[in-house]
C-alpha cells in the first residue's frame, strides 16, 4: 500500500468528524468551554439610570454658578433608591450604582463638595449637566445577542453571561478520548521493572495533548499483546461513550502488531494505515460507527508528534474549537541532507539571532528519545524529497512551545 501524504491523511481524518452534542453547564464550571448556543440578554444593564460615582445627585441648573449651597434631603445607596424627587436647591447623597433620583440630572462627586453641617452642602466646582451618570442599557439591552455560538468562555464572557442573568449555559460536550496502551513489555510509572520491561509513557503525553484542546482523556491502562486483552479494552472504550479511541503501539508490521485485526474485528472500517511521515509512519485511522479510531505508533516520539499533527486537530473539530499549528519561518543552524519520500519532523532547538529565528536540529533523531523531544522548541518540517539545504537556508518550523 502506498504511503498516504500527511496533508491527505489529516483531511481524511477530519472529513467525517462531526461536533459532539451539547450540554448545560453551571457558569462556575463553564470556564474554557465552547458555547453551543448564543447567549441572549435576559435583562437590561444597567436597568435604570445609575450613579457612576459617590457624591450628590443634583439639578445642573442649581450649580450653574459655584459655590452653590444645597440642602440634602435624603440618601440613595446602591440597592435602595431614594423614594422621592429632587427639587430646586436640593441634593440627595448618592453612592456608585444607586438609581438616579427623580428630578436630578447630574452627579457631583463628593470631592467637589464641602459639608457645611446641618444638612447643607456647598458645591465648590462646576459639573456639566449629565456627568457621572450611567444611562439605562449602557452595557446591554434585554434581547441583545451578547455572545455568539462557538465563543470560548473566557473570564469576560462568563461574567457577561452571569450579568445577563444566565445561571448556566449550553456548551459543546467535551469529546472523550479513550487511550489504550498495548505491549507485554509495559508497566505503569512507579513499577518495579523486570529485566525486559520498560515504563509505559505515551498515554500521559497523549492525554495532555487531548486536554490541551478541551477534550477529556480516559486512560484505560495497558493491554497485553493478546487480541482478547486489547479487544476487552476497546469494548470498554465503546461502553464508556468514547468519541475517539487511541491505541498506542502495535500499529506496525511485527508479529505482535495486533491493533488492526482487533479493531476491524470489533467493526472498524479502516480508512488509512501508514503515512509518508517520519516519525509516525505506521499511523492507522478508521471508524467504528461514530467513533474515530487512531492507532498511534508505539515509539514515544512518533506517538506524540502524531498527537500534535492529527489527534489535536480532530479533537478540536469534535469540540467545535479553532485549531491551527503554530508555524514559523526560520533559518537552519546547520546543513541538512536531502530528504526521502517521508515528510520529516525534525526535533530542533530555536534561538533568535538579530531578530531572525535560527533552528538547529539535534544530531540524532531516534523516535524513542523522549528527552530530546522535551528539549526541542520546535520541529523543522522537511517536505518529501526536499533537496539538501545549507546552513542559513530558510526552513519551516512547527512550534512546540
Ligand atoms: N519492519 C519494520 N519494523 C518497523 C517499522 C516498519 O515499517 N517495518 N516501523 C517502525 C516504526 S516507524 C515505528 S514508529 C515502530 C512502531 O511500531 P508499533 O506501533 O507497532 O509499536 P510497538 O512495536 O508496539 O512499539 C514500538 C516501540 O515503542 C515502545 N512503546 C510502545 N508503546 C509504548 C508506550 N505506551 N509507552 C512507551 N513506549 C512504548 C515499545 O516498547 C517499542 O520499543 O515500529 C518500527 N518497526
Ligand atoms: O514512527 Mo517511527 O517512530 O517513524 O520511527
Amino acid at each position: 500500500m502506498a504511503l498516504v501524504p500527511v496533508a491527505e491523511a489529516l483531511e481524511r481524518l477530519l472529513e467525517g468528524a462531526r461536533p459532539t452534542g451539547s450540554e448545560s453547564v453551571a457558569l462556575i464550571d463553564a470556564a474554557g468551554r465552547v458555547l453551543a448556543e448564543p447567549v441572549v440578554a435576559l435583562r437590561t444593564q444597567p436597568p435604570f439610570n445609575a450613579s457612576a460615582m459617590d457624591g450628590y445627585a443634583v439639578r445642573a441648573a442649581d450649580i450653574a454658578s459655584v459655590p452653590a449651597q444645597l440642602s440634602v434631603i435624603g440618601m440613595a445607596p446602591a440597592g435602595r433608591g431614594f423614594d422621592g424627587a429632587v427639587r430646586n436647591g436640593q441634593a440627595v447623597r448618592i453612592f456608585t450604582g444607586a438609581p438616579l433620583p427623580e428630578g436630578a440630572d447630574t452627579i457631583v462627586i463628593q470631592e467637589n463638595v464641602r459639608d457645611l453641617g446641618g444638612g447643607v452642602i456647598e458645591v465648590t466646582e462646576p459639573t456639566a449637566e449629565g456627568r457621572n451618570i450611567r444611562r439605562v442599557g449602557l452595557d446591554f439591552t434585554k434581547g441583545d445577542v451578547l455572545l455568539e455560538k462557538g465563543r470560548l468562555l473566557d473570564p469576560a464572557a462568563l461574567s457577561l453571561a452571569a450579568s445577563a442573568n444566565h445561571p448556566s449555559v449550553s456548551v459543546v460536550r467535551r469529546p472523550l478520548v479513550a487511550i489504550i496502551a498495548t505491549g507485554d513489555e509495559l508497566l505503569p510509572p512507579g513499577s518495579e521493572l523486570g529485566p525486559d520491561q520498560i515504563i509505559s509513557s505515551n498515554a500521559y503525553g497523549v492525554a495532555a495533548a487531548a486536554q490541551s484542546v478541551g477534550a477529556r482523556a480516559l486512560d484505560l491502562g495497558i493491554a497485553a499483546d493478546r487480541k482478547e486483552a486489547i479487544a476487552a479494552l476497546v469494548r470498554q472504550a465503546v461502553e464508556q461513550g468514547a468519541d475517539v479511541i487511541v491505541t498506542l503501539g502495535g500499529a506496525s508490521v511485527g508479529d505482535h502488531d495486533l491493533i488492526h485485526d482487533v479493531l476491524t474485528g470489533e467493526g472498524m472500517t479502516l480508512d488509512f494505515w501508514k503515512i509518508a511521515m517520519r516519525p509516525g509512519k505506521p499511523l492507522m485511522f478508521g471508524r467504528l460507527g461514530e467513533i474515530s479510531c487512531i492507532g498511534l505508533p508505539g515509539n514515544p516520539v512518533a506517538s506524540l508528534v502524531c498527537s500534535q499533527l492529527f489527534l489535536k486537530p480532530l479533537l478540536a473539530r469534535l469540540g467545535s474549537r479553532g485549531f491551527q499549528q503554530d508555524m514559523r519561518e526560520a533559518r537552519l543552524g546547520t546543513a541538512m541532507p536531502a530528504n526521502d519520500l517521508r515528510q520529516d519532523y525534525v526535533r530542533a532547538v530555536l534561538r533568535e539571532e538579530a531578530g531572525v529565528l535560527v533552528a538547529t536540529p539535534f544530531g540524532i533523531q531516534d523516535s524513542s528519545m523522549l528527552r530530546m523531544l522535551a528539549d526541542a522548541d520546535g520541529l523543522i518540517v522537511r517536505e518529501p524529497f526536499a533537496p539538501a539545504a545549507a546552513a542559513g537556508a530558510s526552513c519551516s518550523v512547527l512550534m512546540l512551545r
